[in-house]
């Protein structure tokens, strides 16, 4: 029997004005796994981001979490998911520590705020408002608000863009272990992030698949830079 992957994307088509975001993309990610979704700026990984995440609806195609549709999901089904998005989106008059509490008491069984906030180097600035953080610091926070209620899919939409060094590597710590029993799909530019972290990686590219598949499959002997950019010349958009 084969079991149905935790993110499913087939034939995903997305038109958003006389846009087509997206472009007849397929993918899967599998739980215990990262899935690293790369591509230039414009290809896509947003657009079908937010249709898994059931923020936009496909124009056709599929988009299935846990064998869900996102778009018509009940809230049952929202609650086993977790979600951080490019820009955040955090209420900026509370402070972290209330504001991931109030998140956790949302949840049947969240993970421990304060030793989150710890690990993310997050104790000095928790009790301040988030609009008085810097951006790093907000952007832990809002890694922490996707993870705290210890879902089972967690999209993670460039967690690390602007992070310094040490947070960096605190954020792929968090990620890998939080794969051991999720599936994580993460869109990034970094080439080193995905070879840190990624079980499988999809590169996407004027809002079609160009490669799938593990690392290896994907590089072919090759560092991922380069394949990177074999694939995607010329696709900008
Ligand atoms: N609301 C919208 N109306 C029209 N076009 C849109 C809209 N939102 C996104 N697009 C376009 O859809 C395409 C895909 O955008 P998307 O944000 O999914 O790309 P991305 O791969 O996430 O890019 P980035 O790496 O810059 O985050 C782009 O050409 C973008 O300009």
């Amino acid at each position: 029997m084969c079991a149905v992957p935790a993110v499913e994307v087939v034939a995903l088509h997305r038109d958003l004005g006389d846009v087509r975001a997206v472009d007849g993309a397929s993918w899967s990610a599998e739980q215990g796994h990262v899935t690293t979704v790369l591509g230039p700026n414009g290809a896509g990984k947003t657009t079908t981001m937010e249709c898994l995440e059931g923020l936009q609806r496909p124009t056709s195609g599929t988009a299935r979490v846990l064998d869900t549709d996102p778009w018509r999901a009940p809230a049952q089904h929202r609650a086993r998911i977790g979600v951080m998005l490019q820009d955040g989106g955090l209420p900026v008059t509370t402070t972290a520590r209330r504001l991931l509490r109030h998140v956790a008491r949302l949840h049947q069984n969240p993970a421990d705020v304060a030793a989150l906030l710890t690990r993310l180097d997050l104790d000095r600035v928790a009790d301040r408002s988030i609009r008085r953080l810097s951006g790093g610091e907000r952007q832990r926070v809002a890694l922490v608000a996707a993870l705290v209620g210890r879902p089972e899919v967690a999209f993670l939409d460039e967690p690390t863009a602007g992070l310094d060094p040490h947070a960096r590597l605190e954020v792929w710590d968090l990620i890998s272990e939080t794969a051991r029993e999720s599936a994580v799909v993460v869109t990034t530019h970094s080439f080193e992030e995905a070879e840190r972290l990624a079980d499988h990686v999809v590169i996407m590219s004027a809002g079609r698949v160009v490669a799938e598949g593990s690392l290896d499959q994907v590089c072919d002997g090759r560092p991922l830079e380069e394949r990177y950019f074999a694939l995607t010349a010329g696709a900008r958009r």
